[in-house]
Parts: C-alpha cells; sequence; structure tokens
C-alpha cells in the first residue's frame, strides 16, 4: 500500500475556482507529502470527472504525489489513482476495498470513534475526520467536532486520522496536537492568493519541508 502524504488537497470545482492550476502550484513546493483528492460536484458527469482525475494523475505521478478519487471508485480504477475516499452516502467501507482491491489506498469518513472503528474493521486505510471547524466549502454538515472531536476518534483507532474542514495553517497545530495525521483541506489553497506560498505554509505547519524547488 502506498505510504499516505500529510497534506490533503481537494479539488475545488466551484465555478471560478481552477483546480488544475491550485494542483500545479501546490505540486511545486510539495512531493510525496501532497495527497491530491479529486473531488468534483454531485451534478458533474463521470466523463468530467474522468477526465480531471486523469489530468492530475499524469501531474502527481511525477511529483511522486498522491491522487485519489473521491466517492467515483470506477473512475479512481480507470485513471490508475492509488484509490479513493468514502463516506455515509457512497460504498461501504467492505465493498469500496473490494472494488479498489487490498492494495489501494481508501479513505471513509468518520465524526465519531464507533463509526471509525467499524471503517477501520472494514478496511479503510486512513479516516476523514471533522467538520474540525465551520466551513462554508460544503453544505448540509454536522456542528464542528474541533480539536477534541479529532482526538476522540484518534484515541479508538490506530489507523492515521486526515482533519477536514476548515482547516488553515494556523489551526494545524491545535489539530496535531490532538493526534492528526496530516490535514485535507479545500478552500486554504483553491481560494488562497498564492497557492504555493498556502501550501509551504501548511507543510511548515505539519512539520514538512515540501520538494526541493530546484
Ligand atoms: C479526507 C476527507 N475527509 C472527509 C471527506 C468527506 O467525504 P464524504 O463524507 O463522502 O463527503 P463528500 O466529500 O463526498 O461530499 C472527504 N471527501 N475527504
Ligand atoms: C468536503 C468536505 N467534507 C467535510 C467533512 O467534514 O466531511 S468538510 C469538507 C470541505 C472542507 O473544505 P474547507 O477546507 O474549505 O473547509
Ligand atoms: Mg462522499
Amino acid at each position: 500500500m502506498p505510504a499516505l502524504g500529510r497534506l490533503h488537497l481537494i479539488t475545488d470545482t466551484r465555478t471560478g475556482r481552477d483546480p488544475i492550476a491550485t494542483v500545479r502550484a501546490a505540486l511545486a513546493v510539495a512531493g510525496p507529502e501532497l495527497v491530491v483528492q479529486v473531488r468534483v460536484e454531485d451534478d458533474a458527469t463521470d466523463r468530467e470527472a474522468y477526465d480531471l482525475a486523469g489530468r492530475i494523475v499524469e501531474l502527481c505521478t511525477p511529483a511522486g504525489a498522491t491522487c485519489l478519487v473521491n466517492d467515483r471508485l470506477h473512475v479512481a480504477l480507470a485513471v490508475h489513482a492509488a484509490g479513493g475516499h468514502v463516506g455515509a452516502l457512497d460504498l461501504p467501507v467492505a465493498a469500496a476495498r473490494r472494488v479498489l482491491g487490498p492494495d489501494a489506498l481508501l479513505g471513509a469518513t468518520a465524526r465519531d470513534p464507533a463509526t471509525a472503528l467499524d471503517a477501520v474493521a472494514d478496511g479503510a486505510s486512513y479516516l476523514g475526520v471533522g467538520p474540525c471547524y465551520a466551513t462554508t466549502t460544503k453544505d448540509g454538515l454536522p456542528e464542528p467536532i474541533g480539536p477534541a472531536g479529532v482526538g476522540r476518534v484518534v484515541e479508538a483507532v490506530g489507523v492515521p486520522v486526515i482533519a477536514i474542514g476548515g482547516v488553515t495553517a494556523e489551526r494545524v497545530p491545535a489539530l496535531l496536537a490532538a493526534g492528526a495525521y496530516g490535514v485535507a483541506v479545500v478552500g486554504a489553497l483553491s481560494g488562497a492568493a498564492d497557492p504555493s506560498r498556502a501550501t509551504t505554509e501548511l507543510l511548515a505547519a505539519l512539520g514538512r519541508t515540501g520538494a526541493p524547488t530546484c
């Protein structure tokens, strides 16, 4: 199974955002610590998801970064991504594991210890845990669980916990102190004036230096 990076960049395909430009900027300063999760809007076609994921695999591979695909595991397989991520409305974790095979990276969303334990038993390689803080990026989420909520999941499981939801470089230390292995961000990079610089700041907060730039 591939090693898991600590900075997860989730693509932002909302109108006005440029996910490829953001990924390029992040890859310029981050190497194997970067995981790019290809996440498209629910009303995007499979062809759109496939085209975006294929382009991102092509960008990630030479940089040593990892590409995962959110929700659409057939797209992950079709583009030879390293794996996928599923949540409560997607394929169950055990089914996702069967689809992806034993060697793939499989992330699962868990907001509490019981869900986390089930996900790990069913084959999750890592957990996405949140929302840690309020976010405007996604609607319909429950109340933020904060670093304390992350800590409750960390104590229950032995797989890496990736904190998500309202994460900024300033908030990373509290999440690491709670036991998070890494963080996942959308707006902190897609909305940044300088996404390369924002990537450097997130990596520094994670205690990582990223890839050499020369
Ligand atoms: C790292 C990470 N954590 C959580 C999620 C959320 O997944 P899910 O609950 O399935 O919601 P959608 O992203 O599919 O809307 C994630 N994608 N990544
Ligand atoms: C896609 C997603 N899932 C979440 C969850 O808690 O399950 S929070 C989220 C969006 C995170 O965006 P930002 O970094 O801009 O807050
Ligand atoms: Mg999902």
